[in-house]
């Protein structure tokens, strides 16, 4: 059943189980022979992460990151900072950072330039959603699963103030849920 503060269904369960084996086929290849550490950024990445790690089939492992830029509200306020670190150490490894959506891109450039830092071998990126539309920063993810409107999607990890992550659809929320 449809959530009632849902104005519109944009990607059915079918269609993202769809998109997330067809990604998950491209990166089995990407990583046949190594063991890269997939890195899912906190929270809105959890649903794509377990369902696109089951997909690939290549030894890997797993840890998380959990950083904010967003803060409660629907607008980036462009200062990013770590709430949870990773457990492991990058230096040497091949990463395959694992994003739900990039809006501005902030919030990847800021990984990207710290797992640099870090020393890590290779730096992949694959998101689910990418709404290019709203860039600030000049960011190109490796691997995208659909390209996205500029409308503000919820379910699939995807929150409004922490709400909806656990919709199995990608929908647009009724415009008077947030204003
Ligand atoms: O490209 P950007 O403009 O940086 O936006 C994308 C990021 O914003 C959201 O996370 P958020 O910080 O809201 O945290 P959450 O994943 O816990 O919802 C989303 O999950 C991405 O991580
Ligand atoms: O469209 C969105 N929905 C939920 N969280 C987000 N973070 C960036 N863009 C979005
Ligand atoms: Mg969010």
């Amino acid at each position: 059943m449809l959530h009632p503060d849902i104005k519109e269904v944009l990607y059915s369960e079918e269609e993202i189980s769809a998109v997330v084996k067809d990604l998950g086929a491209q990166l089995t290849k990407e990583y046949e022979g190594k063991n890269p550490l997939v890195i899912g950024v906190l929270k809105g990445a959890v649903m794509f992460m377990t369902d696109l790690s089951r997909a690939m089939n290549c030894d890997l492992e797993l840890d998380f990151m959990d950083v904010s830029s967003y803060g409660a509200g629907m607008e980036s306020s462009g200062d990013v900072k770590i709430l949870k670190d990773l457990d492991t150490t990058v230096d040497g490894r091949d990463l395959l950072i694992v994003e739900d959506i990039i809006d501005t891109g902030r919030t990847l450039s800021y990984l990207i330039e710290i797992f640099k830092y870090r020393k890590a071998k290779s730096i992949k990126v694959v998101t689910l959603m990418d709404k290019k539309e709203r860039r600030v920063v000049d960011l190109e993810a490796d691997y995208i699963g659909i390209n996205v409107p500029n409308e503000f999607v919820v379910g699939y990890g995807l929150d409004f103030n922490e709400k909806y992550r656990n919709l199995p659809y990608i929908g647009i929320l009724k415009t008077e849920v947030y204003e």
